[in-house]
C-alpha cells in the first residue's frame, strides 16, 4: 500500500519535509549539538530513502543499521520528542495532511527502541 507515501508528496515530497525538519534541527537548541559532527547532506539523503520505504515507496533504504549508528549517541526520550517536533513543524509547513501526519509520527515511534538509550 503506497497511499503514505503519495500523501506525503511522493519522493520530492518527502524529501521536501526531510529537509525542513533538519532545518527546524539546526535551530533547535535542545539537539543542534548532537549534530554537529553530521553530514547532513547525507543525513538528508538517507532519511529520505528511509522514509520512502517506510511509507510504501518504491525506495531501498541504504544507511546504516539503525541500532549501530545511534549506539554510543546517549539519545534521550528528551530528545526523541524534541525530533518529533521538528518533524510535526516541518510537515505542517508543507501542509501534509494529518491523518497523514500522524501515521508517520506511529512508524517513527515503532523505531523509538532503535534510537533511544543505546
Ligand atoms: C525515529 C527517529 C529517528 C530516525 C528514523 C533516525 C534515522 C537516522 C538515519 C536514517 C540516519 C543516517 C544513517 C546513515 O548515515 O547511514 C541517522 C543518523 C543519525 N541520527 Fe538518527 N534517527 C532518529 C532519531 C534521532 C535522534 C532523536 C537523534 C538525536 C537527537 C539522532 C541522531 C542521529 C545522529 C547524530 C546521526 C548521525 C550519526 C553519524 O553520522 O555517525 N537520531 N538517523
Amino acid at each position: 500500500d503506497d497511499s503514505l507515501y503519495q500523501e506525503l508528496g511522493g519522493k520530492e515530497g518527502i524529501s521536501n519535509v526531510m529537509a525542513e525538519m533538519l532545518y527546524e534541527l539546526a535551530g533547535d537548541d535542545r539537539i543542534a549539538d548532537q549534530f554537529a559532527d553530521t553530514d547532513i547532506d547525507r543525513l538528508h539523503q538517507m532519511l529520505t530513502e528511509q522514509v520512502c520505504e517506510i511509507s510504501g515507496g518504491p525506495c531501498t533504504y541504504t544507511g546504516e543499521d539503525m541500532v549501530k549508528i545511534h549506539t554510543g549517541l546517549n539519545i534521550t526520550n528528551a530528545d526523541f520528542n524534541a525530533l518529533v517536533e521538528n518533524l510535526i513543524i516541518a510537515m505542517e509547513r508543507e501542509e501534509i495532511p494529518t491523518t497523514a501526519q500522524n501515521r508517520l509520527l506511529s512508524l517513527l515511534a515503532d523505531m523509538h527502541h532503535e534510537v533511544v538509550g543505546l
